[in-house]
C-alpha cells in the first residue's frame, strides 16, 4: 500500500492543487463534526490519493484496534495496559470493562469527589489557614501540567475561581516566581503526578511544602495529591480525602479528563468541567461511528500521514488564530511526539516508514510577523494546521475578531495562490526596470502549492474545546496504528533521566566526571568554574 501511495504521489506531485479547488472539490474535501468543520481542500489529495489513503487504514485494520480501545483491550502492548483515557469523559456511556471489571463507577465517583472538593474551595467551605483560597498551584510535568496548563488558559472566558499557577520546570526560575506570587495562607498546592516520582514535580512539591511551613502550622492540610500511586501520596503526607486516584490505563499526556484535570475544575467550575468532558464524548461517538471518509480524526490523521510519510515533509505548523489556544501547539508536542516519536513499530522491527512529524507553533497572528516568512518562501514545504472560531469571546470587540479570521483564511489562500514572476514583475515594475526589475520580482514570488488545512468551529467553549482535544488524540490514535507504533509507551524519555541522575553527584562536586566523554567533562568543568 505505502508503495501504491508513493508511485501515485510521484505522478501529481507536480501539479498545481491550487487549480483544482472550486466548490465542488471545497465540499467532497472537508469533514463536519457536531458544528466543526475540518477542510483540507487546499491540499494536493485527491479521490485517488484518498482512497489509497482510506486503504491503509483499512490494511491497518483501524477500526479493529479502534474498537479494541474503546473495549479495555491491552492495546499497550509494551506495558500490558489499556487505554481508556475515553471512560473518564463517557458520562452517560455504557460499562467499560478491563479484566473483566467495569471501571466507570469508579471514574464516575472520582469524577464526583473531585466536584464537591472544587465547589468547596471555589464556594470557600474548604478554605486554606487564612482564609478562602485564592490561588491554586499545580505542581506537575509533561502530562501532568501541559493539559491543564493549556485548558485553563483556553477557557479564561469562563474562569470565575481561584487564580491557577503551573509550576513544572526543575529550575528554581519557575517556582521561585510562582511562591513569590502567592499567600501560603490562602494558596492550595496540588501535586499532580501520575507516578509520584518524577524528579521534577517530587522536588518543586518539598520547594513548596518548605515554603508553607515557615507560615501555615498544618501545610499538609492546604495539599491535594493527583496519582495512581495512593502509597506515596499518604507518604508525602496527603490526607486521602484530597487524593483522587487514577488508574494505570490513563496514559500522563491523556490525562486531562480525569483527576488530572481538578486544577482546570477548580478555575471555571464542575459544569464547565462537564461540558468540556461531552465535548470529548461527542468526538468519542463521531469516531467510533462515522464512515472514515467522514470521519474527522481519520482525515486529520490521513491528511497528516500524505504530507509526513508520503510527500516527506517532515514538520507541521499548528496556528491558532485564537490567541486562548496559545498553549496548544505545546499541549501538541507532547500529545503527538511523544506518542508517535517512535523508531520501532509493535513487533520491535524497525518502522518501515518514517515516525511521525515534528509538530510545532505559535498563534496568528503572531506568527505572522516571526516564522511565516519560512513557511512562504523557504525552501521546505510545511504544511500548515489552522484553527479558527467564528466568534471569540469580547463582544465589543468583534471587529477586531473578524480582522483575525480574515488573516488567517488569508494566510492559507497565499499558501495555496502563491504569486507569479508576472504577478510580482507588474507589483514593482513603476519602481525598477530592465534587470534590476527581475531581480527585484524574483525576491517577491511565492512558489506558493502549499499545503494547509483550517479547522473550524463557532466559538471556544468548554464543549469545543473537548471536541478539538478529543480529535487530536484519536488522529494520534489512528497515526500510530496505521504506521504500526505503541502511541502509549515513551521509553525514548528513559535513558536522559538516568544519565541525569547519573551526573546529579558530578555536578555537585560528590563524584569526578572521569568516566564523562570529552565534551561533557569540559562541560562540568567550565560550569564548575562558573560557580555551579
Ligand atoms: O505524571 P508523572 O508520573 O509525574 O509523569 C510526568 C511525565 O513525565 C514522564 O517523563 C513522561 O515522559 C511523560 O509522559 C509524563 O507525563
Amino acid at each position: 500500500m505505502w508503495d501504491k501511495l508513493r508511485a501515485y504521489h510521484k505522478t501529481v506531485a507536480d501539479r498545481r492543487f491550487a487549480d483544482m479547488v472550486d466548490a465542488e472539490r471545497a465540499a467532497a474535501f472537508a469533514t463536519q463534526a457536531g458544528d466543526m468543520r475540518f477542510d483540507y481542500a487546499k491540499t494536493n489529495i485527491d479521490d485517488t490519493a484518498r482512497d489509497l489513503l482510506i486503504d491503509l487504514l483499512d490494511q491497518a485494520d483501524v477500526a479493529g484496534k479502534r474498537d479494541a480501545m474503546f473495549a479495555g483491550a491491552a492495546i499497550n502492548e509494551t506495558e500490558g495496559r489499556a487505554v481508556l483515557h475515553t471512560a473518564l469523559r463517557n458520562l452517560d456511556g455504557g460499562p467499560v470493562l478491563v479484566d473483566g471489571q467495569d471501571v466507570m463507577p469508579a471514574v464516575l465517583e472520582t469524577l464526583a469527589r473531585m466536584g464537591k472538593f472544587a465547589s468547596d474551595v471555589r464556594d470557600g467551605r474548604y478554605t486554606g489557614q487564612g482564609g478562602q483560597i485564592t490561588d491554586v498551584i499545580n505542581i506537575g510535568i509533561g502530562g501532568s501540567d501541559l493539559g491543564p496548563a493549556m485548558a485553563v488558559k483556553a477557557l479564561a472566558p469562563y474562569h470565575d475561581g481561584p487564580r491557577c499557577h503551573f509550576v513544572s520546570n526543575v529550575d528554581p526560575a519557575d517556582i521561585g516566581a510562582t511562591l513569590r506570587q502567592c499567600d501560603p495562607t490562602t494558596t492550595l498546592v496540588i501535586v499532580a503526578s501520575k507516578t509520584f516520582t518524577t524528579i521534577e514535580t517530587m522536588t518543586n512539591a518539598r520547594t513548596a511544602l518548605a515554603w508553607m511551613r515557615e507560615k501555615v502550622t498544618d501545610p499538609g492540610a492546604q495539599f491535594a495529591a493527583l496519582s495512581t500511586a495512593d502509597d506515596k501520596t499518604a507518604a508525602f503526607g496527603i490526607a486521602s480525602d484530597r487524593v483522587f486516584g487514577f488508574e494505570d490505563w490513563v496514559g500522563g499526556r491523556y490525562s486531562m479528563w480525569g483527576p488530572i484535570g481538578l486544577s482546570l475544575m477548580m478555575a471555571v467550575g464542575a459544569d464547565a468541567f462537564h461540558a468540556f468532558l461531552r465535548g470529548g464524548q461527542a468526538m468519542d461517538l463521531h469516531f467510533k461511528s462515522a464512515a472514515w471518509v467522514e470521519n474527522m480524526p481519520a482525515m486529520l490523521a490521513l491528511v497528516g500521514i500524505w504530507h509526513n510519510q508520503i510527500c516527506g515533509y517532515s514538520t507541521r505548523a499548528v496556528l491558532p488564530y485564537d490567541n486562548l489556544l496559545s498553549r496548544l501547539p505545546a499541549y501538541l508536542q507532547q500529545l503527538e511526539m511523544e506518542s508517535n516519536g517512535k523508531g520501532v513499530s509493535m513487533d520491535g522491527a524497525d518502522l518501515a516508514v518514517d515516525s511521525g512529524p515534528v509538530v510545532w507553533g505559535e498563534p496568528g497572528t503572531n506568527g505572522q510577523h516571526a516564522f511565516y516568512q519560512l513557511i512562504h518562501q523557504g525552501t521546505r514545504v510545511i504544511p500548515c494546521e489552522f484553527l479558527v472560531a467564528a466568534r471569540g469571546h469580547e463582544d465589543d470587540l468583534h471587529h477586531q475578531h473578524q480582522l483575525l479570521v480574515a488573516n488567517c483564511l488569508a494566510q492559507s489562500e497565499a499558501l495555496m495562490r502563491g504569486r507569479s514572476l508576472p504577478e510580482a514583475t507588474a507589483k514593482v515594475a513603476d519602481r525598477f526596470s530592465g534587470d534590476e526589475l527581475e531581480r527585484q520580482a524574483r525576491h517577491r514570488v511565492f512558489a506558493g502549492n502549499r499545503p494547509s488545512t483550517t479547522l473550524a468551529y463557532p466559538q471556544l467553549t468548554p464543549f469545543v474545546l473537548g471536541q478539538i482535544i478529543a480529535l487530536y488524540e484519536h488522529r494520534v490514535f489512528v497515526e500510530g496504528a496505521v504506521l504500526g507504533i505503541n502511541s502509549y509507551d515513551q521509553w525514548g524519555v528513559e535513558l536522559g533521566k538516568e544519565l541525569a541522575t547519573d551526573l546529579q553527584p558530578v555536578i555537585e562536586g560528590r563524584a569526578d566526571a572521569t568516566s564523562k566523554d570529552g565534551s561533557t567533562a569540559a562541560l562540568v568543568s567550565f560550569l564548575q568554574k562558573a560557580g555551579v
